[in-house]
C-alpha cells in the first residue's frame, strides 16, 4: 500500500461531537482492487453543513483531527469570533457561531437526550439565553507556563499554555487581576511550574469576583511558601494589588507540591484581607472560600433559582430535601418558604458553609448533612422523614439509578431536577416514571455561552 504522509481533503461537517467539534466522514480511494477506506475527521471550529478544506497528516489512519485551512461553504450561522485568542485558547469553542445558533443547538441537544430515553421532547422549552453573553463568569482558573506566562490551556492540549491579553468570558475586573499578576511575575522574573519536570514556582491563579458585592479574590497556587527568597516579591505583590485593585478583599498564597495538577492547597497563607469573599444570590448572602463550589454564571443562576421556585411551588407546611445542595444556593430561598429543609452534600466544607450561610441569612429551619447522596438520603429518611418536595442538582455524572429509585420509593409530591448534563438527566428521569411520576416541563438555561454546556431545570409530579 502507498503511504501518504499528508493530504488536502474537502470535508463536509455532518454533526458536532460532545466537545463541540465538527465531525466528517471521507471515503478515500485506496490502491487498485481494494475497497475505499473510511476516514473519520474531527475538525474544530466548524459548523454543521459546512464544507471545509483540511490538511490531514497520515490520512491512512481511521480517525484524525485536523484544523480547517479554508471554509469553502460557510454556514449562515457562522460569525467572526471577537476574542483574539479564540483560535488557540481552550476556554471557548463556539465563538464562531451566532448566539442564536448556539441556543437552538442546545435546545435540540436536550430534546435528543429525552428522545433517546423514550421521553416526550415536546416538554422541552426554548433555551433561555443571556442578553449580553460576554464577561459572564465569576470564577476563572488561569495557568502559568514554565516561562511564567499566564493563560489558558490550548484546545485539546493540557501541556501547552496560551498566554492571554484578555478573556471575553471572565468578569472584566477579573481580567485586570489576571493581567496585574502577570506583570508582577514578569517584573520579578518568576518561573512557572513545569508539569513534566515538576520544577518551577507558580502553578495557577484562581480569580473569583462577586458581581453583586464587587468583592474579588486572587489565589496564587505555588510550589513554595511565600517567604525566604520570595519575601520581597510577595511584599510587592501585596502592595500593588492593594493599591491598584482595592476590590480584592482576599489575596491568598496556596502551596501545592502534589503532582496532581489541581487547584488544591496543603498550606494556606493569607497575604491580605480575609480568606473568603462575600457574594449574593437571590438576595441571600454567601461566604465563598477558594474551594467553595458556587454557580459560575450568577445572572443565569438567578434565573435557575427563580425557575426552581416556580416549579417546586414551596408551601409553609411542607418539608423539603435539597440533594447535592453545595453551599445552599437552592436551599436558602426554599428554606424561607417551607416548614423545614434538609440539605445533603458530600463535601464537608460546603456543608459547613451551607450551615453558616443559613445562619447568616437568619434561617433556622435547616439541617445539613455531609454524606454521599445514597447514604445521606437513607439517614435523612430515618431522622427527618420523607419530603414533600425534593430538589436534586447532581454533578455531570448524574445521580444514578440507586439514588433515583430511593427518591421514587420515598414519594415526594414534586421533584425539581436541576441538571448540567442532559444525557444523565434523561436517564435519571426515566428511573422515576415507574414510581408514578410525570415529567412536566424541561427548561434549558444557557449558563455557559460559547461552550457546549447546557443546564436545565425540570419538574416532575407524582400523578398516581
Ligand atoms: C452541580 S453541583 C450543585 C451544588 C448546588 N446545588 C449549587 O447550586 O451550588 C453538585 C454538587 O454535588 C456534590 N456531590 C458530588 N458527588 C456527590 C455525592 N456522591 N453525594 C452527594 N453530593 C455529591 C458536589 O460536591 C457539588 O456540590
Amino acid at each position: 500500500m502507498t503511504v501518504i504522509k499528508e493530504e488536502t481533503l474537502l470535508a463536509e461537517i455532518d454533526y458536532l461531537d460532545d466537545k463541540g467539534n465538527g465531525q466528517a466522514v471521507i471515503w478515500r480511494e485506496s490502491d487498485k482492487g481494494s475497497n475505499p477506506r473510511k476516514l473519520k475527521l474531527t475538525i474544530p471550529q466548524t459548523l454543521i453543513g459546512e464544507s471545509v478544506q483540511v490538511v490531514v497528516d497520515h490520512p491512512d489512519k481511521k480517525r484524525r483531527k485536523a484544523m480547517p485551512i479554508e471554509i469553502v461553504a460557510a454556514s449562515p450561522e457562522r460569525t467572526d469570533a471577537p476574542c483574539p485568542h479564540f483560535e488557540l485558547c481552550g476556554g471557548c469553542v463556539w465563538q464562531h457561531w451566532t448566539y442564536e445558533g448556539q441556543l437552538k443547538h442546545k435546545t435540540n441537544h436536550v430534546k435528543n437526550a429525552l428522545e433517546r430515553e423514550g421521553l416526550d421532547s415536546e416538554l422541552v422549552l426554548d433555551t433561555i439565553g443571556m442578553d449580553d453573553p460576554w464577561h459572564y463568569r465569576n470564577k476563572m482558573e488561569f495557568t502559568f507556563s514554565p516561562e511564567g506566562d499566564i493563560g489558558m490551556h490550548e484546545q485539546g492540549n493540557f501541556r501547552k499554555i496560551i498566554p492571554l491579553e484578555t478573556c471575553l468570558i471572565a468578569g472584566r475586573n477579573m481580567v485586570d487581576g489576571m493581567l496585574e499578576v502577570g506583570e508582577w511575575v514578569k517584573e520579578f522574573e518568576l518561573k512557572g511550574y513545569d508539569k513534566d519536570t515538576h520544577e518551577g514556582l507558580l502553578r495557577h491563579l484562581m480569580v473569583r469576583e462577586s458581581f453583586a458585592t464587587g468583592e474579588m479574590m486572587l489565589a496564587l497556587f505555588a510550589t513554595q511558601t511565600p517567604d525566604g527568597e520570595l519575601a520581597s516579591a510577595v511584599d510587592n505583590l501585596i502592595e500593588r494589588i492593594t493599591k491598584k485593585l482595592p476590590n480584592v478583599k482576599s489575596l491568598l498564597w496556596l502551596v501545592n507540591t502534589d503532582w496532581a495538577d489541581r487547584t488544591q492547597s496543603e498550606d494556606t497563607h493569607l497575604l491580605a484581607g480575609r480568606d473568603f469573599i462575600y457574594d449574593e444570590m437571590a438576595n441571600y448572602r454567601y461566604r465563598l472560600w477558594f474551594d467553595t463550589f458556587f454557580q459560575t454564571n450568577p445572572l443565569q443562576a438567578q434565573k435557575l433559582v427563580d425557575l426552581a421556585l416556580k416549579m417546586g411551588k414551596p408551601r409553609e407546611d411542607e418539608k423539603m430535601i435539597d440533594l447535592f445542595c453545595g453551599v445552599g444556593t437552592f436551599s436558602l430561598p426554599f428554606a424561607a418558604r417551607v416548614k423545614e429543609l434538609a440539605g445533603i452534600e458530600i463535601v464537608e466544607t460546603s456543608i459547613e458553609s451551607a450551615k453558616r450561610n443559613a445562619i447568616d441569612n437568619d434561617l433556622h429551619n435547616t439541617t445539613f448533612l455531609a454524606r454521599d447522596a445514597r447514604r445521606g438520603l437513607d439517614e435523612m429518611h430515618d431522622h427527618f422523614g420523607f419530603a414533600d418536595i425534593l430538589l436534586i442538582d447532581p454533578p455531570r455524572s448524574g445521580a444514578g439509578g440507586k439514588v433515583m429509585r430511593r427518591i421514587g420509593r420515598s414519594k415526594p409530591k414534586r421533584i425539581v431536577y436541576v441538571s448540567c448534563n442532559p444525557d444523565t438527566f434523561a436517564t435519571d428521569v426515566a428511573e422515576l416514571l415507574p414510581f408514578g411520576y410525570t415529567l412536566q416541563t424541561v427548561q434549558p438555561v444557557d449558563l455557559f455561552p460559547h461552550t457546549v454546556h447546557v443546564e436545565c431545570v425540570a419538574w416532575l409530579e407524582l400523578t398516581i
